[in-house]
């Protein structure tokens, strides 16, 4: 029996927005590889870095996410088809020939495109994850023969609440009063009352996010919408090959600063659930979900939250401990310093670890470079860091309720055929392996590391560690000489405690030949 999700994309024509980001890449590749009947994917796509709209989709396809699907097709780009397409400026600055062509083909839209930076001012995030969101909507009411409209939203846009349901909560204010208010403000304007509008939400990410949800269910009558409302979007799990990771967004770039070793201390609850999402179990569910919206025409927008806190909880704690026991037996290239990263939930805890952990040894290392005729740089690299790992602190240090409903109604639709080949069943996943195969995936696929330079990079370690000793050595004989030396009565503890020392030693040694 065919697959019916398979059967369903079979001839039809997608457009998707964002298809040059992570998830809308991984989204790409699934759809050729799994529903190879499927006629066309037209991708929005602007022009960046001085690269044409067609060098930026042909590099897209080189990437090794697509070697599976290279394999079973060599010709499967012929089936993209980029559309020039810039989402902050009117019309998503698209050619009326093109607009007019999408208009007349297309069957499902995926919208992934948004801004994901939690330091975005609120004017860009707004143009672009609401303002944007509303235009292409206004575009889909065009497409006569369109079945289904997916936006992916995240699981965070009402993270001022602690239990969120599978509904769209009213929008912290109207949408369209907000775009009109800021239209006429100065930017610096907006930057002074971006606080106050964003209320008890930590960024203008969530802020805007939960502005677009609102925008999509005012459609929701006109047209067939899903949403899906993912976590914290890891590496992939199992497809098309465990552990492609692309980019330093969310946990990643945490994983990757901690396995260098430049990351020591960072706040975040040991004891709270950890809501990463892979990568693939998102794409399969998002392609389930255009499926059924399609196909079942739900009278109201669904709302799928995509998480796995509620059905194979793992917490930051755990994760801690996974990604320093992987990088200690697979370690990164020229780290640092030796892998040795803790969470701690005390504030003060942190500041102090941040000053002996990460600012000292900065401090050190730029002198070493100073007086060695180099440009500083690792306290420029550490003001980085800790800019954004204040920003993510807000979601390590917190734990969320999220209702599943319509994930667990959703699967339970599936073919058991399409229940494998679309797999979203979270409570299959192996934490440990996965977090073994994430960091793995850094390594590989965002820093380009081989895995045969493992033996050097611990060879590296060895020496670090023995660069550790001899600088306590040193830094023992300093103060010996600069404070014992000097005083009688500090000279006097000093003596007690070696003689001490000397005693239990001499006591154990006695103790240990009469057990012989
Ligand atoms: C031992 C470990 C234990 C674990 C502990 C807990 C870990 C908890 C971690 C996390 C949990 C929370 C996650 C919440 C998720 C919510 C879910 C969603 O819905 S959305 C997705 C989330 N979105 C973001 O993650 C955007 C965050 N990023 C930003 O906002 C910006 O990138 C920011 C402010 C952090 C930096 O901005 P700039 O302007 O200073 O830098 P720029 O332009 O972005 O990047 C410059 C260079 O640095 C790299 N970079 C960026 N972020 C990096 C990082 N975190 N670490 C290292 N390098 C990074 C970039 O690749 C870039 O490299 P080139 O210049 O292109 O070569
Ligand atoms: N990553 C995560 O942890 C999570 C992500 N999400 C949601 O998933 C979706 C995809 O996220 P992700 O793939 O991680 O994000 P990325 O930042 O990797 O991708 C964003 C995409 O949007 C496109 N885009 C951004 N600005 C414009 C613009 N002005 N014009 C045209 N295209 C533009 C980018 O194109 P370009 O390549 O040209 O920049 C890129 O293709 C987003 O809606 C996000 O909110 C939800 C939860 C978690």
């Amino acid at each position: 029996m065919a697959s019916p999700i398979a059967s369903y994309y079979s001839g039809k024509n997608v457009l998707i927005t964002g298809a040059t980001g992570f998830m809308g890449k991984v989204l790409v590749e699934k759809l050729l590889r799994s529903c190879p009947n499927v006629r066309s994917l037209y991708v929005l796509v602007r022009p960046k870095a001085g690269q044409s709209m067609q060098e930026r989709v042909k590099d897209m396809m080189k990437c090794k996410l697509f070697d599976r699907v290279r394999e079973d097709d060599p010709d499967f780009y012929q089936k993209i088809v980029p559309i020039s397409s810039e989402l902050t400026q009117p019309g998503l600055a698209i050619s009326p020939q093109d607009a007019q062509k999408l208009a007349s083909c297309i069957n499902v839209v995926f919208h992934c495109a948004a801004t994901i930076r939690f330091d975005e001012p609120l004017k860009h995030a707004l143009q672009l994850n609401v303002i944007a969101t509303q235009q292409l909507l206004t575009l889909a009411l065009q497409m006569p023969n369109l079945e289904a409209f997916i936006h992916v939203s995240t699981a965070y846009a009402n993270c001022n609440r602690r239990q969120i349901d599978e509904v769209i909560y009213p929008p912290p204010v109207e949408p369209k009063k907000l775009i009109d208010s800021l239209e006429w403000m100065d930017d610096s304007i907006v930057r002074d009352i971006t606080p106050r509008l964003i209320g008890d939400r930590p960024n203008t990410y969530t802020y805007t996010k939960a502005l677009a949800e609102c925008v999509v269910q005012q459609a929701s009558s006109k047209i067939n919408i899903g949403i899906i409302r993912p976590s914290i979007v890891g590496a992939s799990w199992q497809e098309p090959f465990p552990g492609w990771i692309d980019n330093f967004n969310g946990p990643s770039g945490v994983f990757i600063a901690a396995g260098k070793g430049i990351l020591r201390t960072m706040r975040a609850n040991n004891d709270a659930v950890a809501d990463l999402i892979p990568v693939d179990v998102v794409i399969n569910l998002t392609l389930a979900a255009g499926w059924y919206t399609a196909v079942q025409k739900p009278k109201t927008a669904l709302v799928y939250n995509c998480t796995t806190g509620g059905i194979n909880p793992f917490h930051w704690g755990e994760i801690e401990h996974h990604v320093m026991s992987t990088f200690k037996r697979n370690p990164l290239e020229q780290a640092f310093r030796r892998p040795n990263a803790n969470i701690t939930s005390n504030y003060l805890i942190n500041q102090y670890w941040i000053l002996v952990s990460h600012k000292f040894p900065a401090l050190i290392y730029d002198l070493f470079l100073r007086l060695s005729g180099q440009k500083p740089q690792m306290m420029r690299i550490f003001n980085r860091l800790h800019k954004a790992i204040g920003l993510l602190e807000y979601f390590s240090s917190q734990e969320w309720e999220w209702n599943s409903e319509n994930v667990t109604m959703l699967m339970g639709q599936l073919s058991p055929e399409d229940r494998k080949n679309f797999n979203f069943d979270v409570r299959q996943l192996n934490w440990p392996e996965y977090i073994e195969n994430y960091c793995i995936g850094t390594k590989k696929y965002v820093l380009n590391e081989d895995m045969s330079d493992i033996p050097a990079a611990r060879q590296h370690l060895r020496k670090l560690r023995n660069i550790r000793y001899t600088f306590n050595t040193v830094l023992l004989v300093f103060i010996w000489r600069v404070f014992i030396a000097r005083s009688q009565m500090a000279r006097n503890i000093w003596y007690f405690v070696v003689s001490l020392c000397f005693k239990f030693l001499s006591y154990f040694r006695a103790s240990s030949t009469l057990t012989n």
